[in-house]
């Protein structure tokens, strides 16, 4: 029937779903068998064949992405048969809608707190009680840390008697959860997760709303089901009782959410809750080659818990998957660029990641190739992240010598023996002098101290003229950063190759400029490019984007980079032993899996060998596939140096705006010397015209410019 009216040709295993109407039915899928094909076929029969009212039918999933892309796929193919609305929803949508209907009759007004422009930002108010809680500053990696918590803790439903089980790796986590909870109940504030919490509380509590929800919606259809939490299950669970007309679609080898509390094991308990509930499963691909099938099957039997399930295709053999082995990041770039601008295919082509990060320096060659490319999922924490708000401040330092924030910033992440006194005296001080001149003469320094302060007010000279790329590296070796960034690391148990890693991207862009100002202008373009693309709609363009926002698409060809150890999965040096990194592993491998399932023709696996000059070693999820495929289809890519690959005479070179300020050392009250005219004072500046007191000549007007192009004049 379904074939002959709309045109598609469901399989046995296909039609049985679609066929099912009543009682709990839970659907086991692999990647690409038709899930959401069958979902909305199903959707179809009971309105069509059935006569369900289309308002009596309730679909959730997970994702706003995934709930839109149901609802497009449902009136793209039904939408001549069915014109009323069918009502395709995220679970947290559902949540807001109850807990804003028991809002209304109660007369509250509930506020959220994420978001479009909320009036407080949960990362706001977060920020501030941590800092009120530990007295220290919350960084981006460690607030990601305490939003995955508190999700988890939500999502999981775990009461606070029981948080001593779980290893949060949040300072007094327990008070700061209570500080907020608290708030947000005394004013009434909801994150999204409270709509869960507080929706399910509401239906436990009021049998009327409840009784209302299960009159309008007797049958219910939910999505992506393995990346429902245990607190939505029992949403979901309280709204079918006691008919249970629950139709659940899962894959469980997809399932990537358990940092935010995703609960794939009600998957095997449903035919204990539900009572004789069907079990229908979907193994036929549709999606991908014979190779990307037979080759992602073997790799996820290594999983120990989940569902036996068997995927295979009938499609033909395409080409072999690409593992491409390249010598470091920039390399990868090359290939990834000399891949891309030899084709025409953008428009269904994906360069997937494990990690935001890796995005940053792929954008910055796209863009200068003038490749079309869209980002998806990604989230701006590169541009705050405390690695290169660091490296910028010593840059803004090198520029700007009175600059005495950016200073603050970094005194104490090198060498400079420089007492937290002596910044706040400064702090004090007006902006006449430079921040080195005060340090130099700030009172009671031993001789060693300003023999020290002296070379530190050279080197950020020499700093300024640098080639950005050099620049860098003279602040990681010669001003000991990179000693800093060792023990801060260790201090704070980050891992030191990952914070390596955005340092990393950091030189890539930097490689690709020719002045600070150029470099810096840079970092601030592409923060402006990525906000811009963010917002277009781009189709015939390259897609960016993580493994996880990548579920539920498919592209023709698909490049998954970054796939070296310590990035994918991001903790290296496990044993595989211990039970929790088992689990740990798991989920990585799955998550690994939807990236390999989203191709349908192409997949290729790229790996850089060196990072920072020392051998990293590739994901272990590559090692298992190279086990599986053998060494004959590994390329090896080597380009001489990225400044020659060929694909960099497209580069764009910027727009110099002109350097307002020519960058110097000196300031009104240096001591200098000049090698003609000998020892002076420095009595004021105009731009770049110094009025100097010479002791043996008096003052004269010399151009700091030409003084330090002849390399004339020096500070004392
Ligand atoms: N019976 C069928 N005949 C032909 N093509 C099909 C059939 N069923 C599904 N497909 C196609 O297979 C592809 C995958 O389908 P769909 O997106 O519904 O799978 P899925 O199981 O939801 O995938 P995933 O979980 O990996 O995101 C789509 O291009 C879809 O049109």
């Amino acid at each position: 029937m379904l074939k002959n009216q709309h045109n598609i040709d469901l399989n046995h295993q296909q039609k049985r779903v679609v066929l099912h109407k009543d009682g709990p039915s839970l659907v086991l899928a692999v990647p690409g068998s038709g899930k959401t094909t069958t979902l909305i076929c199903r959707t179809a029969n009971l309105i069509l064949n059935h006569k369900i009212n289309p308002s009596n039918i309730l679909s959730v999933t997970f994702s706003r992405a995934s709930a839109q892309d149901m609802k497009r796929r449902f009136y793209e193919v039904f939408g001549k048969y069915i014109n009323q609305n069918v009502y395709f929803s995220t679970i947290h949508r559902l949540s807001l809608r109850i807990v804003q209907r028991y809002a209304k009759i109660n007369n509250i007004k509930y506020s959220i707190i994420e978001g479009d422009n909320p009036s407080i930002h949960k990362n706001t108010l977060l920020k501030r009680i941590y800092q009120e809680i530990n007295h220290d500053f919350l960084n981006e990696e460690k607030l990601e840390e305490l939003l995955s918590a508190i999700s988890f803790v939500k999502n999981s439903m775990i009461k606070k008697d029981d948080f001593s089980n779980y290893d949060f790796s949040i300072d007094r986590f327990n008070e700061i959860y209570t500080k907020y909870e608290n708030y947000k109940k005394k004013n009434h504030l909801i994150d999204f997760d409270d709509m869960l919490s507080l929706a399910l509380k509401i239906l436990q509590n009021n049998q009327n709303l409840l009784n209302q929800y299960k009159k309008q919606y007797p049958y219910i259809q939910v999505d992506e089901a393995q990346d429902t939490s245990k607190v939505q299950h029992a949403i979901i669970q309280l709204l079918a009782y006691p008919k249970n007309n629950l139709f659940m679609v899962a894959d469980d080898d997809q399932s990537i959410y358990g940092f935010r509390g995703a609960y794939p094991e009600a998957l095997l308990h449903f035919s204990r809750i539900y009572k004789g509930a069907n079990t229908f499963f979907l193994e036929q691909n549709y999606r991908s080659s014979k190779e990307i099938v037979s080759i992602s099957n073997t790799f996820i039997q290594r999983n120990t818990q989940r569902y036996a399930k068997n995927m295979y295709t009938e499609n033909e053999y395409d080409a072999p998957i690409h593992m491409v082995k390249v010598q470091n990041i920039a390399d990868q770039t090359n290939y990834l660029i000399e891949e891309l601008a030899t084709s025409n295919f953008y428009k269904n082509t994906a360069i997937l990641y494990r990690n935001n990060i890796s995005a940053i320096t792929l954008i910055d060659a796209l863009e200068r190739n003038n490749l079309p490319f869209t980002i998806q999922g990604f989230n701006m924490s590169f541009f705050n992240h405390w690695i290169v708000k660091d490296l910028l401040a010593f840059l803004d330092i090198a520029l700007n010598p009175y600059d005495i924030e950016s200073f603050e910033r970094i005194y104490y992440k090198m060498n400079g023996y420089i007492s937290k006194a002596a910044i706040s005296y400064i702090k004090e001080q007006p902006r006449s002098i430079s921040v080195f001149e005060y340090l130099i003469h700030f009172p009671d320094l031993k001789d060693f101290q300003r023999k020290n302060l002296k070379r530190l007010q050279k080197d950020f000279y020499s700093l300024a003229h640098m080639k950005p790329k050099d620049a860098l590296s003279f602040i990681e070796e010669n001003l000991a950063y990179k000693k800093f960034l060792k023990s801060n690391c260790q201090r704070l148990k980050y891992s030191y190759e990952n914070v390596m890693f955005v340092f990393i991207q950091l030189k890539m862009i930097a490689a690709r400029t020719n002045s600070i100002i150029e470099f810096m202008e840079r970092i601030d373009s592409l923060k402006k490019i990525i906000q811009r693309i963010k917002k277009e709609k781009r189709n015939t363009s390259i897609l960016l984007s993580t493994i996880h926002s990548s579920k539920g698409l498919e592209f023709d060809r698909v490049y998954l980079i970054d796939l070296v150890s310590g990035q994918f999965p991001p903790q290296s040096n496990i044993d595989d032993c211990d039970e929790e990194i088992s689990d740990y592993l798991e989920e990585e491998r799955r998550l690994f899996y939807v990236g390999m399932t989203r191709a349908k023709k192409a997949l290729h696996l790229v790996f850089p060998t060196f990072q920072d000059g020392k051998y990293i070693k590739p994901s272990p999820f590559v090692e298992e596939i190279k086990d599986t495929i053998k060494d004959q289809y590994i390329t090896v890519k080597k380009y001489d140096s990225f400044s020659k690959s060929k694909y960099n005479y497209s580069y764009k070179t910027f727009s110099k705006k002109q350097i307002n300020k020519f960058p110097h050392p000196f300031c009104e009250g240096s001591f200098v010397a000049h090698t003609k005219f000998g020892k002076g004072i420095i009595k004021s500046i105009d731009g770049d015209i110094a009025q100097i007191d010479f002791e043996s000549l008096g003052i004269r007007s010399l151009s700091l410019q030409v003084c330090i192009q002849q390399k004339v004049l020096n500070l004392l």
